[in-house]
């Protein structure tokens, strides 16, 4: 049994800002209610789904919370407990994905596609979900709460909830459904039914092929990094006419695989969504709208401010094309930490699209291309990483070491391009208007992003696009 709302209500709004996902900690809670409640298992330990509707500044957002209830709480549930202890006056309550006995509920609700008040628990078709394995938080810095279930699945729980079909459902099921094996395979979803009549359920979780054997595209590229930064220099100052290729840790080959990988998922996303061709004039509305945005992040992050004349000559560049240009789905967030190798080639994760943008802006249709300037955005961040982590790097300093990163990111972005178009990928060399637009847009994007949540990071973007602008 749940405590009294108002109890309930106040606790959670007294810890809802301590968690990472919690995305409103830059203001108070004006208010917190409860959307749905519903009881997936009673008993001691009992399992609540609950919809939180937290109200600040004048805007609802909703957040999922799966509820645990004991009446002890053992000590590896401590961490996760919400509220305080009454001495026995009420039941504990606590963060259930942490808890393994309970979230064991939402397999077995999977594997018999169960409906569950408003609650819908779904497999793909011919899928035998397993349910006898136990969860595992993964507790790296997420937006979302994933769980590893054995070596078989990840969960991935979403916290704030956003209106309709999940992007990274919807991609990934059409990806599955079309035998493309670039993402991992998709075996089950939970969704919330819709409040109206007609509308699109509500993606709450996704249930895909855990692939345990991965490592991300980010630690292989900062390990070749690191390799290279320490490769001794053997000609004395001729440091400068060497190239990244000399280092044991050269990561150019997988960037070439990553390219050809990408350009597949491209084609698999253009048969699966379709392709259309938006007109000249449309266009220079599109680079037009990366001028605004040009202006606007100028006067938030004035450091931006140097490289504007560049970026705005890149965009009338774009605009004066005057020729259509064809548009689908693509990822909308690309790099290196969203792409796993297995020892089956490259594999390509969260097509949920930049997490600034509005869901229609993330499902709108793009030139392929652009997720190729977001990979080598990527390079970019990959080869300076380790210069803005001060003290990391013992041997060099400075200018010798940017130049070293510029080379990486040379030598890697190359790769990528050559493999993404060798695998049927428009050209980037061929299409250098739409890259540096595409590049340049990414790169303001990154700005304000850094400038918001890692300003520590900043230099990173701004750096590179000195050099891109050179
Ligand atoms: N299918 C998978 N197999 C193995 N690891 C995964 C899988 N999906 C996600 N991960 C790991 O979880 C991390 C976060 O996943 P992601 O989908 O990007 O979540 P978020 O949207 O919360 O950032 C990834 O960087 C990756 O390391
Ligand atoms: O992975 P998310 O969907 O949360 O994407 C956001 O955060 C990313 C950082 O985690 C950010 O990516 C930027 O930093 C990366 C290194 O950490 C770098 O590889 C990317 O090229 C760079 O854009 C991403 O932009 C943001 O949307």
């Amino acid at each position: 049994m749940l405590p009294p709302g108002s109890d309930l209500t106040r606790d959670l709004a007294e810890w809802l800002p301590s968690q990472r996902w919690f995305g409103g900690k830059d203001g108070p809670i004006d208010e917190l209610s409860i959307g749905t409640a519903t009881e997936l298992r009673s008993g001691d330990p009992a399992l609540h789904h609950l919809v939180l509707d937290v109200r600040q500044n004048g805007l609802t957002d909703r957040y999922q919370l799966l509820l645990g209830v004991r009446r002890y709480l053992p000590d590896r549930l401590r961490h996760v407990e919400i509220g305080r202890d009454s001495g026995g006056a009420r039941p504990r309550l606590y963060d259930a994905a942490h808890d393994p006995d309970l979230t064991r509920t939402l397999l077995d609700a999977m594997a018999d596609e169960a409906s569950i008040g408003p609650l819908r628990f779904r497999h793909v078709a011919g899928a035998r979900i397993r349910t006898d394995l136990a969860s595992l938080p993964i507790t790296a810095e997420q937006s979302n709460t994933s769980l590893l279930f054995g070596d078989a699945y990840i969960c991935k729980l979403f916290r704030r909830l956003s209106d309709g079909v999940n992007l990274d459902l919807e991609v990934n099921l059409a990806l599955t459904h079309g035998g493309c094996t670039h993402v991992p395979a998709v075996h089950g979803w939970i969704e919330l039914e819709p409040g109206e009549p007609g509308a699109e359920p509500v993606t709450l979780g996704l249930l895909s092929d855990y692939l345990h054997t991965g490592a991300d595209g980010w630690s292989l590229a900062i390990a070749s990094v690191r390799d290279w930064f320490a490769y001794p220099l053997p000609y004395g100052d001729e440091w400068a006419e060497l190239d990244a290729s000399a280092a044991g840790g050269d990561f150019a080959a997988e960037a070439e695989r990553l390219g050809a990988a990408t350009a597949q998922v491209h084609r698999a996303l253009a048969d699966a969504f379709g392709v259309t061709l938006v007109p000249a004039a449309e266009v220079r509305a599109i680079a037009a709208r990366m001028n605004t945005e040009l202006t606007a992040t100028c006067r938030a992050v004035p450091g931006l401010a140097p490289h504007a004349k560049a970026l705005t000559a890149a965009y009338l560049d774009l605009a004066a094309r005057a020729e259509p240009m064809p548009v689908q789905r693509v990822h909308g967030d690309y790099h290196l930490g969203q792409v796993l190798r297995t020892e089956y080639g490259w594999t390509l994760l969260d097509f949920e699209g930049e997490p600034a943008r509005t869901q229609s802006e993330r499902r709108a249709f793009a030139h392929p291309l652009r997720d190729v300037a977001g990979m080598l955005r990527s390079f970019e961040y990959a080869a300076r990483f380790l210069i803005t982590k001060a003290g990391t790097v013992p041997t060099e300093s400075g200018p010798r070491l940017e130049t070293r990163a510029h080379s990486w990111a040379a030598r890697n972005r190359a790769a990528f391009c050559r493999g993404y178009a060798a695998a049927g990928g428009a050209d980037p060399a061929a299409h250098s208007v739409l890259m540096h637009a595409f590049e340049f847009e990414k790169a303001v994007y990154e700005v304000r992003y850094e400038a918001r949540n890692r300003p520590a990071w900043l230099p990173v973007p701004l750096t590179s696009l000195a050099h891109l602008t050179a």
